[in-house]
């Protein structure tokens, strides 16, 4: 499905990530975790074409995505929609026209100008944030709302776009747990009920793994593990963080309490959002 191929970019002397390689042929959950620095959010801009790479190849089904331009790199970047720590939404414009924005690859300037949108895709848009519990919120204004709805109203936006992956960079790090929970439910759910691959950054080890199918782990721009949460265990963990034997997991934690199992997950997850 998705193949990165010896990806890399340097910066000048610096090389931010290094012979990246990864294959996905199914659409799963994914962490990258890693210190600060590690190249986490560049491998992601790279995969959205937000970053030209410097070296290497990425292609998903059939498509060479590093080498698409013009339009078609734009029809890519609907795919593989992204969300981001600060959740780019526009503060003054209402919740629903920060949504329909995610048709924005697919519609004229002039269009988008007059904030001019099809009856069809108001009334998705309001079902797509009626899925993620915050449709009462649609006539408000985005700053009007707390981190953990703006979090999702971006992802409802991302949702507009029907991509196949999801990109998540850092999607929870300016949250409270309850809002991170919430919004990790969310993504979870977006990846089970709909089979859309979704690829976040994540700061903390607890969250890899309590939510992720597979976690990558970087190190100085270079994936030095790829595996299950299963066999992420505190040694290799203190490996991706470089850390000595003072290393503590705690030090990585947001603390979402409790821990679930799969199946709990996803009846709290229901919960928690509908
Ligand atoms: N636009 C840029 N210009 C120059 N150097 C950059 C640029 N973007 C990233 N870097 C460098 O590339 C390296 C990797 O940065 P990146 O942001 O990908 O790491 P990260 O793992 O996502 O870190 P964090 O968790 O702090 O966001 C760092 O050394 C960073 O300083």
């Amino acid at each position: 499905m998705l193949r990165i191929e010896q990806l890399t970019k340097t910066f000048g002397r610096n090389t931010a990530v290094d012979a990246a390689t990864v294959a996905v042929d199914k659409p799963m959950m994914i962490g990258i975790i890693g210190r600060s620095g590690a190249g986490k959010s560049t491998l992601l801009r790279m995969l959205n074409r937000l970053t030209d790479h410097t070296s290497g190849r990425v292609s998903c089904e059939g498509r060479e995505v590093t080498a698409l331009r013009g339009a078609e790199k734009r029809a890519w970047q609907a795919d593989c929609a992204m969300i981001f720590q600060q959740f780019n939404l526009v503060p003054r414009m209402d919740v629903v026209s920060n949504v329909l924005h995610g048709t924005l690859n697919r519609r004229s300037t002039l269009a988008t100008l007059f904030n001019l949108f099809p009856a069809a895709d108001i009334h998705r848009a309001i079902d797509i944030l009626d899925r993620l519990g915050i449709a009462e919120h649609a006539p408000k204004r985005a700053e009007a709302l707390s981190g953990g709805q703006q979090q999702r109203v971006a992802i409802a936006r991302a949702l507009m776009q029907d991509p196949k992956i999801i990109l998540a960079d850092e999607p929870i790090a300016s949250l409270d747990p309850m809002n991170a929970q919430i919004v990790m439910d969310a993504l979870r759910r977006i990846h089970e009920e709909d089979g859309r691959t979704v690829i976040a950054n994540l700061h903390t080890l607890d969250t890899a793994r309590r939510y992720c199918d597979r976690v990558i782990g970087m190190l100085h721009g270079r994936i030095v593990f790829d595996g299950t949460p299963e066999q992420l265990t505190t040694g290799v963990a203190r490996d991706i963080y470089g850390a000595d034997a003072g290393f503590s997991e705690a030090a990585t934690s947001t603390a979402i309490e409790p821990v679930e199992t799969a199946p709990e997950r996803a009846v709290h997850g229901a919960k928690a959002i509908v």
